[in-house]
């Protein structure tokens, strides 16, 4: 699938004031600085649609951005920043799960997760939690350019044996990198082949 068009839409922490859930939706999630922003950008071909930073914490509301004027694509902020504060915390606890529960139009949540960490307990508990909620989800590793082939290959072996100890069957999972622009035309694939299934409730 090609990306002809890639447009901002809105910014905002409430699920009742995103767009109208007229159009399927897909949401990047995963802990701070892991690449969401910056695998939005890849994938559109944008390099400043999403904003991006070395610092984690960077994203910190709902941005919607509409692409091919068909679907749209979601920078969340993400989760496990150590230094912030609980109230923070709290709230985007609150207002991520409000969206992921509330949004009837999210057809898949992209979960992301550095291929150079091992299985951390704050994304193996938001997998749960998307399983539990019956909410289809994608893993996709980010940064593969910052491992060699074989310590990669470990890695993820690593991650799918700690899967399968919670999990019947693997994800699926796409192995990306932003830098060197892998990944991209599997995640596209992905959204090519599940647009299909929105239903206009
Ligand atoms: N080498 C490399 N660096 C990457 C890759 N993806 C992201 N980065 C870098 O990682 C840092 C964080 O990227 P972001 O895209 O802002 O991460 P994020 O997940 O959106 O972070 P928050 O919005 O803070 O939750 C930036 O310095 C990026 O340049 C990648 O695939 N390879
Ligand atoms: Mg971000």
């Amino acid at each position: 699938m090609q990306v002809k068009t890639a447009e901002f839409v809105m910014s905002n922490t409430r699920v009742d004031l995103c767009p109208e859930p007229t159009k399927p939706e897909y949401a990047f999630i995963g802990r701070s600085n892991v690449g969401k922003s910056s695998l939005i950008n890849m994938i559109t071909n944008h390099k400043n649609l999403a904003k991006t930073s070395g610092k984690p914490g960077k994203t910190q509301l709902i941005n919607h951005f509409i692409i091919n004027e068909e679907w749209y694509l979601v920078d969340l902020p993400g989760y496990g920043y150590a230094k912030a504060s609980k109230k923070s915390r709290a709230q985007w606890d609150q207002f991520i799960t409000r969206y992921m529960l509330e949004r009837e139009n999210l057809l898949y949540v992209f979960l992301l997760i550095d291929c150079r960490i091992p299985a951390q307990k704050i994304d193996l508990e938001f997998m749960e939690f998307l399983g539990t909620k019956g909410i289809p989800f994608i893993i996709v590793f980010t940064k593969m350019d910052k491992l060699s082939g074989s310590a990669f290959g470990k890695n993820i072996a690593a991650y799918k044996k700690t899967l399968l100890e919670t999990w019947d069957e693997l994800p699926i999972m796409v192995f990306s990198s932003a830098t060197a622009a892998k990944g991209r035309e599997e995640v596209l694939d992905i959204i090519e082949q599940t647009n299909t299934d929105f239903v206009e409730r």
